[in-house]
């Protein structure tokens, strides 16, 4: 049997309850197959696995852990802190490998795996968080020594305890690239981004040092949960008032969530509300508020809509305007997940290829949320930033152009086609959209007066004629949109 440990106070001071009882794989020392006689923390084990699948088998952090929380029975505080050690130490990986690097003296490729996983965790506690020198090193060594045994574990204990003797601005004044050589890699290292993702940042932000600093601090930052309140079914104020959130500054549909599991809500159960960004809740309103010419027939397109979240929020519009919303998706498994997410609104999904989907062309309204590097909410997509690469970007530039060309060819002469990415990376949107402007003669609008609600303006939209928000300026997803008028 394992033995139980009392509750125990952490760093912070907060009182932490364990799990009531460790799973049998976690009691059981998995290379020898002996059940060990000390139990290891159910947390800092789920927050392991993760980092393992993500490791071994491109797992997605935030699909995963919420599944294990849930078979596991983790709740409250402790699913909390679960999920700010996987996140957070998903986030920080580069820089983690490179203070273990230091600290082992041997490079990070040359580290077994599984024990990586948990110096990467030990690491992360020690250098990002207040718990204690000491919860993070021992937590760390029974890890290790629960499965690999006492050597791997004496290795882990050294290297944590290295690691221990700085704090992390140290570390980075040791190892990052100097200000003066390499500013942009400074800021790589020390915000915890590759350096070719600071590069593109800084060319989209205008070539400013400052917004960058502040573009990728705000970046490696715990993420805000938005709300979008269903119209026709519920209101923002009305779900403000339930869910205990401020209304949103820019969407009229949006709350922020101060706190707790959304899937505890009442309305976001019974699909009145979800959960979506608000940089794509402006989005999609956008696809509803553009001057067209002439009347509106009511024929509106998503061409790429998988998994539904801004089809949800335009079905509801068309429901409201009597519209119907034609949804396309290449993928079977997405398709569904708008259905489900769609429900009884005016939508009909297809399952195609937005690039030849057979519809018949004419449509007054069409939203191309292009696939895309998702460098615009990397905040979101933990280990996302150290998975992509620039070539990723190149392969899909061909598919967006050719998606807009699609678009533009299906939109009826006066109507309009929002073109939206989840990136700000110049090569992904303002290039992509001039080139296929030059091309088809299609002609740009002023973006920026279809994010204005009631008035409003949104600040630091720059000349125009596009949209790009960002994390650090508006407390969006860095959502790019452009509106293009066939003539
Ligand atoms: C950025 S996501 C769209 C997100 C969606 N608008 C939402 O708010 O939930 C892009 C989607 O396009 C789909 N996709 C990729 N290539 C496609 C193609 N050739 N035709 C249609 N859909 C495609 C992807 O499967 C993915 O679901």
């Amino acid at each position: 049997m394992s033995e139980q440990r009392p509750a125990h106070r952490r760093s912070g001071g907060e009182r932490v309850n364990r799990p009531s009882r460790p799973g049998r794989a976690e009691r059981r020392g998995t290379t020898s197959g002996m059940v060990r006689d000390k139990a290891i923390d159910p947390v800092r084990a789920t927050a392991r696995d993760v980092l393992r699948a993500v490791r071994e088998r491109d797992a997605y952090a935030n699909l995963l852990l919420p599944k294990l929380l849930r078979e596991r029975r983790i709740t409250g505080r402790d699913a909390a802190l679960a999920t700010e050690l996987t996140y957070g130490t998903a986030r920080a990986q580069g820089v983690l490998d490179a203070i273990i690097a230091a600290a082992a003296g041997r490079a990070v490729a040359d580290i077994d795996g599984p024990v990586l996983d948990v110096l990467r965790l030990g690491a992360y506690q020690l250098l990002r968080t207040r718990i204690g020198s000491h919860a993070a090193v021992s937590t760390s060594v029974d890890l290790i020594r629960s499965e690999a045994g006492q050597g791997p574990a004496g290795f882990c204990n050294a290297v944590l305890r290295k690691i221990s003797q700085r704090d992390e601005d140290l570390w980075i004044d040791e190892l990052a690239p100097s200000m003066a050589d390499d500013l942009i890699g400074n800021m790589a290292f020390r915000y915890a981004h590759p350096r070719w993702i600071a590069q593109v940042f800084f060319d989209a932000l205008g070539g400013s040092a400052g917004q960058l600093q502040a573009a990728l601090a705000a970046d490696d930052a715990r993420p805000p949960v938005h709300l979008v309140a269903r119209p026709g079914l519920i209101s923002a104020e009305e779900l403000a008032a339930i869910s205990g959130g401020d209304e949103g500054r820019w969407s009229p549909y949006c709350v922020y969530l101060p706190g707790g599991d959304p899937g505890d809500l009442e309305p976001i159960r019974e699909g009145l509300a979800g959960v979506q960004d608000e940089g794509s809740q402006l989005v999609a309103r956008a696809v509803e508020v553009a001057p067209i010419d002439g009347d509106d027939g009511g024929r509106w397109l998503d061409l790429c809509a998988g998994p539904g979240g801004k089809a949800a929020l335009l079905g509801a519009l068309a429901d409201i305007d009597g519209a119907r919303l034609d949804a396309v998706e290449v993928s079977e498994h997405r398709a569904e997940l708008i259905r489900k997410v769609t429900g009884d609104f005016p939508v009909t999904v297809y399952v195609a290829d937005g690039r030849d989907s057979g519809l018949e062309p004419g449509y007054d309204r069409i939203l191309l949320d292009a696939p895309c590097s998702g460098l615009g909410s990397l905040r979101r997509r933990p280990e996302a930033r150290w998975r992509r690469t620039p070539a990723d970007v190149t392969e899909l530039v061909v598919l967006q152009r050719e998606l807009l060309t699609a678009a533009l060819r299906l939109v009826r002469p006066g109507g309009v086609v929002i073109y939206s990415t989840c990136s700000p990376h110049p090569a992904e949107t303002t290039e992509v959209v001039a080139a296929v402007c030059a091309q088809t003669g299609a002609e740009q609008l002023d973006a920026r007066a279809l994010v204005s609600v009631d008035g409003r303006e949104v600040p630091g939209l720059g000349d125009g004629p596009h949209v790009q928000l960002w994390p650090h300026l508006h407390g969006t997803d860095a959502m790019f949109l452009a509106a293009l008028r066939r003539g």
